[in-house]
């Protein structure tokens, strides 16, 4: 072993540590930025369908704080979590398993953040969004993180919950007020966290049952969690459908979703049919799932997109 203090972490997550980037990127690697991107895409879409004009640098602000929330709330994820995170193969080179950036440092960070994001909310718009910002963060680190995901297998399909909430913090920040549309787009949400995160857990099963983490295809199977993969979807397309039904969108939104959820539905019969052995234990390499876990990040940007161009198309038609 070189120098002087004796370094514990196996070789394979000091070369990786030593790897990866830069010291800044590892603080922005601590926010999660490319699940914040989605994050931030459905917030500012809730703004956006929300009736009124609202004042474009108002608005900016109020997307920056759903960003930096999200951001807050996934490094408060990341310090509690570092003990998993550092046996898990999939998050052992994070910026705190990796030993390159302390926990505590970590902590104050995502505090930190999360407080500036409440404040600016409420100085720029108002209290209903920043309390509903207040409470998603809350939800997601303390909630989801430090108490559901250790305890049950249904831990993401409440927990999805936090990530469901921007669209209707943007909706608020542009309205003050709550109303069909945007609890429409979090049960949206909601609903399609399940077959997302079950996709990714099919192959990362291993990893998740090493940390001891009670993920639904280490509790009660591989097959099992195809079975409700294929369920969440099919109810994601009927609630997906919901704005058609409440003549809140039109033709435009309608052929997405139902072409989108179809597609999803198609990717679900796949992971289910991929061939595998007794306990439903992919022998294709967990291929299908792969796939069906691209599909949803796909899902739910194209949705969203077909949402504003059908919003954006009735405006101009008017
Ligand atoms: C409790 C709810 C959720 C759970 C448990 C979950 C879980 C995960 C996990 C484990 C990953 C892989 C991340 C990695 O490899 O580092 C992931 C990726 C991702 N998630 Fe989720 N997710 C949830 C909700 C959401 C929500 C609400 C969004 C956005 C609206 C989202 C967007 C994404 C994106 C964009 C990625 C890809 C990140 C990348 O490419 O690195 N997730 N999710
Ligand atoms: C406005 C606001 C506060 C929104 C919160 C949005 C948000 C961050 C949702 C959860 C997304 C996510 C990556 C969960 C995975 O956590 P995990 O701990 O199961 O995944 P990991 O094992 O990759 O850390």
């Amino acid at each position: 072993m070189s120098g002087t203090t004796a370094d514990a972490r196996p070789a394979r997550v000091r070369f990786e540590a030593a790897r990866v980037g830069t010291k800044a990127q590892d603080w922005v690697q601590l926010l999660k930025p490319r699940v914040i991107s989605l994050v931030v895409f459905t917030g500012a879409a809730g703004l956006y369908m929300a009736p009124g004009h609202m004042n474009p640098v108002m608005a900016a602000i109020s997307i920056l704080c759903i960003c930096l929330a999200s951001g807050a709330a996934g490094a408060i994820n990341m310090w509690y979590d570092r003990d998993i995170d550092i046996i898990m193969q999939r998050t052992a080179t994070r910026p705190i398993p990796g030993g390159r950036i302390p926990a505590d440092e970590t902590l104050a960070y995502g505090l930190g953040l999360s407080v500036l994001s409440v404040v600016l909310m409420w100085l720029a718009t108002n209290t209903l969004a920043a309390g509903i910002l207040a409470f998603s963060i809350f939800f997601y680190a303390v909630i989801y993180t430090m108490w559901l995901k250790r305890s049950t297998p249904q831990n993401i399909v409440i927990g999805g919950a936090a990530g469901a909430f921007p669209p209707m913090i943007g909706w608020a920040a542009a309205t003050g007020t709550m109303n069909v549309m945007p609890v429409v787009m979090f049960a949206i949400v909601f609903l399609w966290t399940p077959p997302h995160f079950w996709s990714l857990s099919l192959y990362a099963c291993k990893d998740y049952g090493r940390a001891g983490i009670p993920m639904l295809p280490v509790v009660k199977g591989a097959r099992y969690t195809r079975w409700n993969i294929l369920a969440y979807t099919i109810i994601l397309l009927a609630v997906s459908l919901v704005p058609s039904i409440l003549h809140l969108t039109g033709l435009l939104y309608t052929v997405t979703a139902l072409v989108l959820g179809l597609g999803f539905i198609a990717c679900a019969v796949r992971v289910l049919l991929e061939k595998q052995d007794a306990g439903g234990v992919s022998l294709a390499g967990d291929k299908a799932a792969r796939v069906s876990f691209r599909f949803s990040l796909a899902y739910l940007f194209l949705l969203f997109c077909g949402l504003l161009a059908d919003h954006a198309l009735t405006w101009w038609m008017s």
